[in-house]
């Protein structure tokens, strides 16, 4: 780094001073604070989204969101070239950066690490970051930070991609870094017509099913959501969809609404009620980046059936492996020898969808906790379908598989008709399903037409099993990360003792499963249990959160 460009750190920095006695942690979803304190930590995440670029000769993105949290809290992460989340061994330098007290000291941090990282200044590309940002009334003003932290590099570009959602970046940049068309209309283009490829092979007599409701009413969270899928609705009259809490005129984001407060209250969203009844209902959060489905109830305090992220991936998974079950018959897919379809959930997915799954033969994996995780873990399989209980997930294709699918599509037209149908709707379901990021739009797209594929109403997609009862429990402990845990967050190393009590609890319980891990967003160790009955999943849970507290109180 020559003189000119630190001058040029030192004195932007000084016009982003951290406030006192803050000390923030680049999370399981980036940094998550208070909108009030962030606009440091945000000019530094754009620092280090240019280095980043610099690094990777890549463009990179910059989201500014909480998500699901209340509207007075905002966020940063970025997004890596792949459209993916940041490198991991970069996360310990994000948190350096945004605790650095004071500029000469984030200058000394940068120059460390650009001569650690080898990071070219000299490069053939300047750093160029698309940054995006969803509805906080925040968020204008923090990404003008975000783009002062990008310039403070020489000769970096920041493009500002307006309000979006989180997904929808995140497609952006993979976009870009693929050297494809990457504005927000060539991602409505895209989705809307793999969508229409999907309802046009749908099977004959195969899009009618007694019962079933053709309306889809979506909760929008108050968030960015909404307006984008009216934009995507207007596109594809096909659908019948009404949008409820679209935007912030209509309600607090996030307050009593939303894909988060529906699966963890299971209750309708504000704005829903008995009058729903037996309607198809889905809710987004508030970046756009998770779903969940869900009907209401007759009774009067709209209880819900909760179709969660689980049953989502069942229902995904469902319809792939029938489509490579009518490539497999002819033998064609014995041809591509390393074809797999793997399917990948947290300890927090319910027992019965893993034993569900298992059941159709399909390889289950698990992960710990966290996007990043279970997206890494998909992208060791052709295809790899990927859900989190919460409704954040997404179904990843290897480039090999979506090759030899394209081949066999046109070699096919000669051969079997189902065969070529069925290599032509992975191909659709590749380019609908976003493969950066879980993205509730192209979710909702993909469930709708793969439910009018089956012929399913919501109840029948219902009824592919029955949840577990299970419970969460929070618990306040001195230092949260005194637990450590193994196997997929299944087991407890540390403290000493903690899991053989876990066990001898549980082992109470029929069908009982019980496991304790420490939040990647919250102060709290969350407590996870399941059993035969609701009673019995509240009673594992309050024990062992107890134990929880007398070996960590
Ligand atoms: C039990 C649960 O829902 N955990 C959530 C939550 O992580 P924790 O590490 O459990 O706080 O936030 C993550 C980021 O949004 C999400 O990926 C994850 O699923
Ligand atoms: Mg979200």
């Amino acid at each position: 780094m020559n003189e000119l460009q630190k001058s040029l750190i030192l004195e932007s920095s000084s016009r982003f001073l951290i406030p006192q006695g803050v000390k923030v942690s680049y999370g399981t979803a980036g940094f998550r604070e208070d909108a009030s304190i962030l606009s440091s930590t945000v000019y530094r995440v754009g620092i280090l989204a240019a280095l980043r670029s610099l690094k990777t000769q890549s463009v990179i993105g910059v989201m500014i969101t909480a998500s699901h949290n209340k509207v007075s809290d905002n966020g940063v992460k970025i997004a890596d070239p792949s459209g993916g989340m940041l490198s991991q061994d970069w996360e310990p330098f994000a948190d350096e950066l945004a605790n650095a007290p004071s500029p000469q000291q984030l200058l000394q941090l940068i120059t460390e690490f650009v001569e650690k990282e080898r990071i070219p200044f000299d490069g053939v590309r300047p750093a160029e970051i698309l940054l995006g940002r969803d509805t906080r009334p925040s968020g204008e003003a923090l990404l003008e930070a975000a783009r002062q932290g990008v310039t403070s590099i020489v000769g970096a570009v920041a493009s500002d991609m307006g309000i979006l959602t989180t997904p929808q970046l995140h497609w952006m940049v993979r976009a870009r870094n693929k050297g494809i068309k990457a504005s927000e209309q060539d991602y409505f283009e895209q989705l809307s017509n793999s969508f229409r490829c999907l309802m046009d092979l749908i099977p004959t007599g195969q899009s009618k099913c007694d019962g079933m409701n053709d309306k889809l009413v979506v909760d929008g969270a108050n968030g960015v959501g909404g307006a984008k899928l009216q934009i995507l609705h207007k596109l594809l009259s096909v659908l019948d969809i009404e949008v409820r809490n679209s935007s912030q005129d209509e309600g607090v984001l996030n307050d009593g609404v939303g894909a988060d407060y529906v699966q963890k209250e299971k209750v309708a969203p504000r704005g829903f009620g008995s009058k729903d009844a037996g309607i198809r209902c889905a809710s987004l959060d508030g970046d756009a980046d998770r779903l969940v489905y869900f009907s209401v109830l007759p009774e009067s305090n709209a209880p819900i059936d909760l179709v969660d992220g689980d049953k989502i991936l069942s229902l995904f998974a469902v319809f792939i492996r029938e489509q490579l079950s009518f490539l497999n018959e002819k033998e064609d897919i014995k041809n591509f020898d390393k074809s797999r379809l793997g399917i990948i959930q947290t300890a927090y997915a319910n027992g019965a969808s893993t034993n569900y799954l298992k059941h159709l033969g399909l390889e289950v994996n698990l992960t710990p906790t966290g996007v990043k995780y279970l997206h890494e873990k998909a992208a060791d399989f052709d295809i790899g379908i990927y859900f989190e209980a919460n409704g954040h997930g997404t179904i990843l294709f290897s480039e090999t598989f979506i090759e030899w699918l394209e081949v066999r599509s046109n070699k096919l037209s000669s051969g079997s008709k189902e065969a070529e149908k069925a290599a032509l709707r992975l191909l659709a379901v590749s380019k609908l399903i976003n493969q950066a990021v879980g993205d509730a739009l192209s979710g909702v797209l993909l469930v709708e037409v793969i439910l009018k594929h089956m012929g399913w109403s919501i109840h029948r997609w219902n009824e592919l099993y029955h949840d577990l009862p299970s419970r969460q429990l929070k618990v306040k402990v001195a230092d949260r990360t005194s637990v450590v845990t193994a196997n997929a967050e299944t087991v407890v190393v540390r403290p000493p003792g903690l899991q053989e009590a876990i066990n001898a609890e549980t082992a109470k319980y029929t069908q009982g499963r019980c496991f304790v891990r420490p939040s990647g967003t919250e102060d709290v160790v969350r407590v996870y249990a399941e059993a035969s009955t609701q009673e019995a999943a509240d009673t594992l849970a309050n024990c062992v959160a107890k134990l929880v507290d007398q070996f960590l109180g």
